[in-house]
């Protein structure tokens, strides 16, 4: 089997440093599928990426069947099949919304274009850096002879984050808890829903306070990277990496039978979400394709917070429109 090509940007960064080693191990793909890694950086962090390439060597990884460490797009995303895109420009002290869409706009659209010249035809990207959802529109908008739905946004991570939390509140265990879907941005108004998500059969919002749904599961989770920033002095990285791996897991292999996931995928207008934006849904995977889950209904509170969260992700599309980002 021709191993499978695994370019991630940002590799010498933190979630990078955890996220190398599983893919490696096979933890991506299936432990029989071979893989090169590909890590593109920065020019001053390519030392920093050829100490952790070294790290990888001394695994001994028997899947792992080549490494390369370049800072040419070009270069890393030739022939990739599986690129994540971890490497961002992070928000710094006083700067503006549109300062922060411009910079990342800087990396995101060039990355876009190399993926668009030289990827693999099979080609599935998923974004990791912030602002996820609209720097993979970026992404995609400069690749425009790959197919759409191949750009996706991670929010996994805060699916990951849901079920912990609804797992503590009720004393079960996660994987007694199915159908949980957070909808929209990640981002602070992220909405994660309680109201089609089972717990032994029963809809996981009618076991817990509406209080507690209201007041803290939405926010908790919602809020969580920054506590976790606030605790560790540094953002969730090792828990991003494992959020990377099973959103591209279950990608490639198919979500189990009688659940479903979340991760943000290009609206095709399903439940309102205009046409095109990278929004979080509840989502399967079949056939190495995500497809939304449909008609569930929608009651006036949900609503209210899916518009807000979509309606984030508009304005932000609409802003990166005005700088001619997309
Ligand atoms: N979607 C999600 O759920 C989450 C997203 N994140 C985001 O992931 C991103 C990365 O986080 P960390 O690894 O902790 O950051 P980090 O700062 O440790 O690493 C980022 C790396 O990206 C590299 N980089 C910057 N520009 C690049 C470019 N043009 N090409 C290639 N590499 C480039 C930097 O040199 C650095 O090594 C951040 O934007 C963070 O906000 C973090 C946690 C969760
Ligand atoms: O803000 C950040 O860099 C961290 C983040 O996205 C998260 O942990 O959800």
């Amino acid at each position: 089997m021709a191993p499978v090509k695994v370019t991630v940007t940002g590799a010498a960064g933190q979630i990078g440093y955890a996220l190398l080693f599983r893919i490696a191990s096979g933890q991506l793909l299936g432990a029989d599928v071979p893989v090169t890694l590909s890590l593109l950086e920065i020019t001053p962090a390519l030392k920093a990426a050829e100490g952790t390439a070294m790290e990888l060597d001394d695994c001994a990884f028997p899947l792992l069947k080549g490494i390369e460490i370049t800072d040419s797009a070009d270069k890393a995303f030739d022939g990739a099949n599986v690129a994540l895109l971890v490497g961002a420009r992070p928000r710094t002290a006083g700067m503006e919304r549109g300062d922060l869409l411009e910079a990342n706009g800087g990396i995101f659209g060039p990355q876009g274009k190399a993926i668009n010249s030289h990827a693999a035809d099979d080609i599935r990207v998923l974004v990791v850096g912030n602002p996820a959802n609209t720097n993979a529109l970026i992404a995609q908008a400069a690749a425009p002879d790959v197919p759409a739905e191949r750009f996706t946004a991670m929010t996994r991570l805060d699916h990951n984050r849901a079920l912990s939390q609804l797992a503590a509140k009720l004393k079960v265990s996660v994987t007694d808890i199915k159908k949980m879907t957070i909808w929209g941005n990640h981002s602070a108004t992220q909405y994660p829903d309680l109201f089609h998500t089972e717990v032994g059969g029963k809809i996981a919002a009618e076991l817990v306070e509406d209080a507690w749904l209201r007041e803290t599961f939405i926010p908790k989770v919602a809020k969580r990277g920054a506590a976790i920033i606030e605790a560790r002095g540094a953002s969730s990285a090792a828990s991003a990496a494992n959020a990377a791996i099973d959103h591209v897991h279950d990608w490639v292999n198919g979500t189990p039978e009688g659940d479903w996931t979340s991760a943000a995928i290009p609206s095709d207008g399903s439940y309102g979400v205009p046409e095109g934006i990278i929004s979080s849904f509840p989502v399967v995977s079949r056939d190495g394709r995500w497809e939304i889950v449909q008609g569930l209904s929608i009651d006036e509170f949900s609503r209210e917070r899916i518009d807000a969260s979509v309606g984030e992700l508009v304005e932000e599309r609409d802003a990166v429109r005005a700088l001619n980002l997309i």
